[in-house]
């Protein structure tokens, strides 16, 4: 069956060979037994890259701070009908390009709008990727700027013209970034605009890594204050892709993806050659839905199947000692018996929201707590956090807590003995 995509460039649309509709979103929330409430990454007050755009913050039964329930009419009957939506970043010349041909030109079926973000007035890579696809289509431009700053604005005129006036006519939107954007903004625009955040829902971040020149942008020492994109288009990552393994060497690219294992502990990642890996792989990640965390976390242990994974793991179990990874930008794991008190886990998050939300880019844990037969999951952006109870523990499970936390400049001694105090 053909793909079916929606292409835009400016302000003129045009909608391409229409067929069969298939919503992933639809499939990921019928499979859940999660409350629907807790479907949703809510979000609080967020001071988040300096923005100052503030809500009044709420709180939840477990007097966490929440997202604001947005009327979602299309929810009430237990149905997500927002359009998912998926980020492709990664540095310049790593292949971005490349992936989305691939997954406009695969077999999928899937009806796509893509907004391609360039710097400059000609859109090279708008017509690179007309010029692969199948049909005569029109791509959405926002030129002249970057999405994460200057033409954020752009984006969400976009994305409120594209699910207002032509929501039936596409499944999937995704959203190429320049190789110089900071995902963190780009991912705000879908939780700070409400219009936004009513008809459109955060699928994941996919980051494609030039596998010759990754280890020279990750190993850059930027001045103080100044973002190495390539090292934060890694940490917000929900799935990698280390393209371009043609041109390097097994012992290079084992090297290269302990490195961006040490940065993202919890993104899946694949090596690939001009972008070609499964759909599924890319689109229908779930990287923001709560009842998808413990999966994660899950694949994040099968990881730990290989050997150079477990001594990683072995790392991030809390054993500082020296060794190559030098970014300023890690994870840290910890995995725990025992049974959280989740007043204290309450506090415990606010403290660190408050002291150090810029420099925590993503979190997502696992828990067992104290009374309840129930996992309690939690993930959260930022100052942007929530969870709930999610599958309840075996009678003869092991009760692990797991908690992944990716950001800059983590402490992480502190992290260790905040999360010690939370427990009962
Ligand atoms: N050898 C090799 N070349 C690749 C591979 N994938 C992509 N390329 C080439 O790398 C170049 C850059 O690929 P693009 O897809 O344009 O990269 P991009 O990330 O979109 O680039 P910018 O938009 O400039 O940031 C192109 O010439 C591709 O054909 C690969 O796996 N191996």
């Amino acid at each position: 069956m053909a793909a079916n995509y929606l292409f835009c460039r400016a302000s003129a649309t045009k909608i391409i060979n229409s067929s069969q509709l298939l919503n992933p979103l639809s499939k990921t929330l019928a499979s859940s037994n999660t409350p629907l409430s807790y479907q949703f990454l809510r979000y609080v007050h967020t001071t988040f890259s300096g923005n100052a755009f503030q809500k009044i913050p709420r709180k939840n039964s477990r007097n966490m701070s929440t997202f604001p329930d947005y009327n979602l009419p299309d929810t009430a009957f237990g149905l997500d009908s927002r359009v998912p939506a998926t980020i492709i970043t990664g540095f310049l010349g790593s292949g971005k390009t490349t992936l989305l041909n691939h997954i406009l030109t695969a077999n999928h079926g899937k009806r796509i709008a893509v907004i391609e973000n360039e710097f400059g007035e000609v859109d090279i890579d708008g017509s690179l990727v007309a010029s692969h696809s199948s049909s005569n289509e029109e791509i959405l431009m926002v030129n002249n700027g970057c999405l994460c700053c200057t033409v954020r604005g752009d984006l969400v005129k976009m994305l409120i013209e594209l699910v207002t006036q032509r929501r039936d006519k596409f499944d999937h939107i995704i959203i190429e970034t320049t190789g110089l954007a900071k995902p963190g903004p780009v991912i705000e625009t879908f939780c700070s605009d409400e219009m936004v955040s009513r008809h459109v829902k955060l699928d994941g971040v996919v980051t494609m890594v030039d596998s010759k020149h990754a280890t020279r942008h990750l190993n850059e020492v930027k001045p103080r204050f100044v973002v190495n994109e390539c090292t934060e288009q890694v940490a917000y990552a929900d799935r990698i892709i280390i393209n371009k393994t043609d041109l390097v060497t097994e012992a290079d690219l084992e090297v290269l993806t302990k490195k961006i294992r040490h940065i993202n502990g919890m993104a899946q990642i694949q090596h690939t050659k001009y972008g070609v890996v499964d759909i599924d792989y890319v689109l229908g990640v779930g990287g923001y839905d709560l009842d998808r965390v413990e999966s994660v976390v899950r694949s994040d242990d099968s990881d730990c199947a290989s050997h150079e994974h477990k001594k990683d793991h072995e790392h991030h179990k809390g054993h500082h000692h020296d060794h190559a990874h030098d970014s300023a930008v890690t994870s840290v794991s910890i995995v725990s018996e025992g049974t959280i008190d989740l007043d204290e886990l309450d506090d415990w998050l606010e403290r660190l929201i408050e002291e150090k939300a810029e420099d925590l880019y993503r979190y997502k844990g696992v828990l067992s707590v104290n009374g309840s037969e129930q996992r309690y999951v939690l993930q959260g952006v930022h100052t942007m956090y929530d969870g709930c109870p999610g599958n309840t523990w075996a009678p003869d499970e092991k009760r692990i807590n797991k908690l992944v936390f990716i950001g800059r400049d983590l402490n992480e001694t502190r992290l260790r003995k905040g999360f010690k105090g939370c427990l009962a």
